[in-house]
């Protein structure tokens, strides 16, 4: 069994800290917070198909790790990927959320890329 190093209680992040973490210079500049602040959303597209899937063979390694899994979109090289944690009620953005969404972001930087959609 894989360990959930990151499964524990989520924790609901405030408006005013997504707006900084998606800011121009924040952690998440390229990611984006939907209009219902229920998702974090990434779009990214890669040099070729062998570089998008070992993005995302890393991603779901990643989730799997911390049993905590996004919603991926793909087609050829363009990914969409959001995030969003149902365990809140409402569901919304958690920290783990964040924490997620930066260790994606670092990940992206680890394969070649046509430079993110957004
Ligand atoms: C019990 C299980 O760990 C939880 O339901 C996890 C599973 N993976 C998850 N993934 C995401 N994206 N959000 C969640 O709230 C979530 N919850």
């Amino acid at each position: 069994m894989y360990n959930k190093i990151i499964r524990c209680n989520a924790v609901r992040v405030a408006t005013s800290e997504l707006e900084a973490l998606v800011a121009t210079q924040g952690p998440l500049a390229r990611w984006q917070v939907t209009a219902d602040s229920k998702r974090l959303v990434r779009e990214c597209t890669f040099s070729n198909f062998e570089q998008t899937w070992g993005f995302l063979t890393a991603v779901s390694m990643r989730a799997h790790l911390w049993g905590h899994h996004p919603t991926i979109t793909t087609t050829y090289t363009d990914v969409k990927v959001e995030l969003s944690t149902h365990d809140l009620d409402p569901a919304g953005i958690s920290d783990i959320d964040v924490k997620m969404a930066k260790k994606i972001e670092t990940t992206i930087g680890q394969y070649t890329t046509k430079g993110s959609l957004h």
